[in-house]
């Protein structure tokens, strides 16, 4: 399923004296299968932006479609049900939303509210658990007995369990130690990978995105600035620079070694293409 923008603009607050932009003339297609990362400084519009995957906010002009489904300015919350459940959110910090006494009754919340018996419900979410990486008999746990890793991954598995097409990542590493947050990464590429989820993420990190995104959108000031693969995107530090935005850090470290006199057809994005690019440099022989 894509997603398509067309000339979207939206303005908080539209028609009072505070109106302000979140989101300016923007024209894209996320594709379905894709792995999408959203760049750009605080306040930028990544979160506006993403709350218009899902119709949580309509544009102020211009239309998004969400697989067949036209989303306009006159476009009324009745009937947005189904799109709710094809485009999945995980919000910052998306384990203060958790509530319930077990885990098992957590993650069966939404698809009983969607319909689904419970006992089917809590089928879902055995199978979810397993795919977020968490035992079996954490199921009849309290959430808020749980590490905060553990309480972000069951809120993640909440949101698969409405089996969406779509996975919406607002910084979901944010607040994690650096194995925390590689293995979360790790998680949302396996289930990219293996279960063919179109992925679009919201971050900072720069490594995270040459590591995983194929696609990847900047915003400034509620435009979408520059839109192209990690490669092209990275392939211009000095405007990224600009935009108040950082390299991976192998691209970084490949720029300083540039200034050194090494030379590279394009910048490393990652550490196995920088050692390949260097060994030749420095003597050594192909690392295969
Ligand atoms: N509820 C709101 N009411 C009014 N203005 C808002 C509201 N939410 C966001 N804005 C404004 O819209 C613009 C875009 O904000 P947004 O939160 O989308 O940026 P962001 O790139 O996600 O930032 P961050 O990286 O800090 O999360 C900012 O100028 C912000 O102040």
């Amino acid at each position: 399923m894509d997603i398509t923008f067309d000339h979207v603009s939206f303005a908080y607050q539209a028609g009072t004296p505070f109106a302000g932009d979140g989101l300016k003339d923007i024209s894209t297609t996320i594709k379905g299968g894709d792995y999408t990362a959203i760049i750009g400084h605080t306040g930028s519009g990544k979160s506006t932006l993403l709350q218009h995957l899902n119709a949580l906010l309509k544009p102020t002009s211009g239309t998004v479609t969400i697989g067949d489904r036209q989303i306009t300015p006159e476009t009324n919350n009745k009937n947005l049900k189904p799109l709710r459940q094809k485009v999945g959110m995980v919000f910052q910090f998306a384990e203060n939303q958790l509530f319930e006494q077990t885990v098992e009754r957590d993650i069966a919340f939404g698809p009983m509210n969607f319909g689904v018996p419970e006992k089917d419900a809590k089928a879902l979410a055995a199978q979810m658990v397993k795919l977020v990486g968490l035992p079996d008999d954490i199921l009849q746990q309290s959430p808020f007995d749980l590490s905060g890793g553990q309480m972000r991954r069951v809120a993640i598995a909440g949101v698969l369990a409405m089996q969406p097409e779509i996975l919406v990542l607002d910084e979901p590493t944010a607040g994690l130690d650096p194995a925390g947050r590689l293995e979360m990464m790790t998680m949302f590429k396996k289930l990219h990978d293996e279960q063919g989820l179109t992925i679009v993420l919201v971050t900072h990190q720069m490594d995270d995105v040459a590591d995983y995104a194929d696609r990847v959108l900047v915003m400034e000031h509620g435009a979408l600035v520059r839109q192209g693969t990690p490669r092209e995107i990275f392939a211009d530090p000095d405007w990224l620079r600009q935009k108040q935005l950082g390299l991976p850090k192998t691209t970084a470290f490949a720029e300083r070694l540039q200034k050194l006199g090494f030379t590279f057809d394009q910048m490393p994005l990652t550490a196995s293409e920088l050692a390949d690019d260097l060994m030749p440099q420095i003597g050594g022989g192909d690392l295969g």
